[in-house]
C-alpha cells in the first residue's frame, strides 16, 4: 500500500517523524517555508500539520482535493478558518490533551507566585532588601476560582486547584453536565457574584474577542485576580489597566498578549503594556503556559492518536 503523505509546515518536536512512520504516514517537513511556497506544494498531500504560525484558509489551500485533515499540534484553533474547513469536509484535529498538564501546572505556579509576591520578593533580595511585611501573601485555600471554559485546559487547572482547597466554579457555554469532583457547574451570573480569581480557558473566536472588557470586569462583585493563559485578544488591555486603577482587578497573570511581538506594539498596546509592566501585582510571561519539554512530545502523541483513529487509506 502506498503511504499517505503528510506535510508539516511549522516547527515540531522530532518525535513526530517516527510516530508518523509507525502509523503508515510519510512526512515532509518544511518548518521555514513561506506562505507563498506552501501554496505551490500542498497539492498531493493527505494531511497537513501546523502549530500556531501558519494560518489555514481558502487563500492558502483553495480547492485542494487531497487534504483530508489539518492537524493542529496544540490547542488553539484560531489560526484555522473552521468554516472553510467544514465546507471542504476536512477534519480538524487538535492536540490540547498534550499541553493541558503544562497549562494546569503553569496556572497554579503563576497564581501562587503572584499571591505570595514571589517575583517581587526575589527581585528585592537580589538588591539586598529583606522585606517581610511588604511581601505578606495570601492563600489559595478557600478562594473561589471561576473558570470560563471547561475543556482540557480548564479541567487540568480545576483538578489541581481542588487539591489546594479551592472552591472551583466552571462556566462552559457549550457543555452540559460537566460538574465533577473538581468543579461545580455555574452560570456566568454565579461567577460574577462569587469569583475571587477568574481564569480564562476559552478559544479566541469572534464571540470571545475582547470579551473581558471594562463592562465585563465591572460586573464582578469582588475585587478579582485575572489569569489569562488562553489568548491575549480575549482581554482588552486598556480596559484591564482601568480596572486595575480602580482596584476592581487586584492582580493579573498574563501569559498571552494581543500582540506577542513586543517590538511591533501599536501606540495603544504599548501604553497599556508600559503601565502594566510596572506593577508588582501583574505577572507577564511569554506564552509559556503550555510550553514544557514533556508537552512538546505529548502534543505529538495526542495528535498521532487522532490521525490514526481517522483510519485513512488511499
Ligand atoms: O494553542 C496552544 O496550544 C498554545 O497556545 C501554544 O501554541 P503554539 O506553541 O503552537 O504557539
Amino acid at each position: 500500500m502506498t503511504p499517505l503523505k503528510c506535510l508539516i509546515v511549522d516547527p515540531m518536536h522530532e518525535s513526530i517523524f517516527p510516530m508518523l512512520t509507525e502509523i503508515g504516514w510519510e512526512a515532509v517537513s518544511v518548518p521555514s517555508i513561506t506562505r507563498d511556497e506552501i501554496k505551490t506544494i500542498h497539492h498531493g498531500y493527505e494531511g497537513l500539520i501546523v502549530r500556531s504560525k501558519t494560518t489555514i484558509d481558502r487563500d492558502l489551500l483553495g480547492d485542494n482535493p487531497t487534504i483530508k485533515f489539518i492537524g493542529r499540534a496544540g490547542a488553539g484553533l484560531d489560526n484555522l478558518d473552521l468554516d472553510y474547513l467544514k465546507e471542504k469536509g476536512i477534519y480538524v484535529l487538535h492536540a490540547s490533551e498534550g499541553n493541558r498538564d503544562a497549562v494546569g501546572e503553569y496556572a497554579i505556579g503563576a497564581l501562587l507566585s503572584l499571591m505570595r509576591n514571589i517575583p517581587k520578593a526575589n527581585r528585592e533580595v537580589r538588591t539586598m532588601i529583606w522585606e517581610r511585611e511588604g511581601n505578606r501573601g495570601e492563600e489559595l485555600m478557600d478562594k473561589t476560582v471561576g473558570l470560563i471554559g471547561y475543556g482540557n485546559m480548564g479541567q487540568a487547572f480545576a483538578k489541581r486547584l481542588s487539591g489546594f482547597g479551592c472552591n472551583v466554579l466552571a462556566y462552559d457555554k457549550y457543555k452540559t453536565a460537566y460538574a465533577n469532583a473538581y468543579c461545580k457547574a455555574a452560570s456566568m451570573e454565579d461567577l460574577f457574584v462569587e469569583t475571587d480569581i477568574l481564569s480564562l480557558h476559552i478559544p479566541l473566536t469572534a464571540e470571545t474577542k475582547k470579551l473581558v472588557d471594562r463592562n465585563f470586569l465591572d460586573r464582578f462583585k469582588k475585587r478579582i485576580i485575572l489569569v489569562n493563559t488562553a489568548r491575549g485578544e480575549i482581554v482588552s488591555l486598556p480596559d484591564l489597566v482601568q480596572a486595575m486603577a480602580t482596584s476592581q482587578v487586584r492582580g493579573a497573570v498574563l501569559d498571552v498578549l494581543e500582540n506577542e511581538k513586543l517590538n511591533t506594539l501599536t501606540p495603544i498596546q504599548k501604553e497599556s503594556f508600559d503601565t502594566l509592566i510596572k506593577k508588582d501585582n501583574v505577572i507577564f510571561t511569554p506564552h509559556i503556559a503550555g510550553w514544557t519539554y514533556e508537552s512538546h512530545v505529548k502534543i505529538n502523541v495526542a495528535l498521532i492518536q487522532k490521525i490514526k483513529a481517522l483510519e485513512l487509506v488511499h
